[in-house]
């Protein structure tokens, strides 16, 4: 039955080299360059990802895996992106698997000492997907610095839980397995909080939304299509639609005729 459940998910990852077992959670960890990202990753899974203080070192999806309370884990490590609206090669391979490849959890690393340019990403995958987790790293480095994050208001503020760790001393490890393991299951249900956009774009987004939601059913979030059909980056849009066996067009028209 766990089988049966779960395996359309596991048919979208395969198309990204991604073979989880059933009843595995996948993982997706995502997060600006050079935040800590591979450094997680290793001490989650034991494995040795290359890591160093430059950006851009992660170019594929690192894959490795982990038991936390009986429950198999599949981790993916993905190159460092700043926004979905990818421009590089490696932006797109982090993006993809993020929006198609169906991540049980998308783990997002945000940089404790540059928080403001961080959430970004975490906001974006949150408008996407309830299943994240944000890992505020490099809390060491934020200490040294004076800057105190307050975890609990971030919480609160974004709607999903929010983990401070210092991944290279391995501290706060244990209380993200523990997070990510709650979320994986359902234990912790998470409620992001959603970007409220200006009425003009409220206002569009209600005007598509019948269209896409007829069209893509609960294969993606319809909000989310929405706003990306609003932003008008043809890429992805044609990216969205391959992912969905449609054609741009043809998204574009069903919307327009809700
Ligand atoms: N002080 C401190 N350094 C850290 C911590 N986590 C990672 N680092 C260091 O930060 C640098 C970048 O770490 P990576 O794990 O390679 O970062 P990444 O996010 O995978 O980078 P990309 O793959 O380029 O996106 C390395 O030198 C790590 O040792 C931490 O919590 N504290
Ligand atoms: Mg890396």
């Amino acid at each position: 039955m766990a089988q049966a459940v779960d395996s359309p998910k596991r048919v979208l990852r395969e198309q990204f080299g991604v073979y989880s077992n059933p009843g595995q959670f996948v993982i997706a960890l995502a997060g600006n360059p050079n935040v800590g990202k591979s450094t997680v990753f290793n001490a989650l899974t034991g494995l040795r990802q290359h890591t160093g203080n430059w950006p851009g070192k992660t170019v594929d999806n690192a894959q490795g895996t982990f038991t936390y309370h009986n429950k198999s884990f599949l981790l993916v490590d993905l190159p460092g992106t700043y926004s979905i609206l990818a421009h590089t090669v490696e932006e797109q391979i982090a993006r993809d698997f993020i929006c198609f490849g169906c991540p049980d959890v998308a783990l997002v690393v945000v940089d404790a000492t540059s928080l403001e340019r961080n959430l970004n990403l975490a906001l974006q995958v949150m408008e996407m997907t309830p299943q994240v987790v944000v890992c505020v790293n490099l809390i060491d480095e934020a200490r040294k610095k004076g800057i105190e994050v307050d975890i609990d208001a971030l919480e609160k503020e974004l709607g999903v839980p929010v983990v401070a760790t210092a991944a290279r001393q391995n501290e706060g490890l244990d209380h993200l397995l523990y997070t990510l393991h709650r979320v994986a299951t359902g234990e912790c249900k998470t409620k992001p909080n959603q970007l409220i956009y200006s009425p003009a774009v409220e206002q569009a987004v209600q005007l598509l939304l019948p269209g896409v939601e007829r069209l893509i059913g609960a294969r993606l979030n319809s909000r989310w299509v929405a706003l990306r059909l609003l932003d008008g980056d043809r890429a992805f849009i044609e990216r969205i639609g391959m992912h969905l066996n449609l054609t741009e067009v043809s998204i574009v028209k069903e919307a327009a005729n809700r």
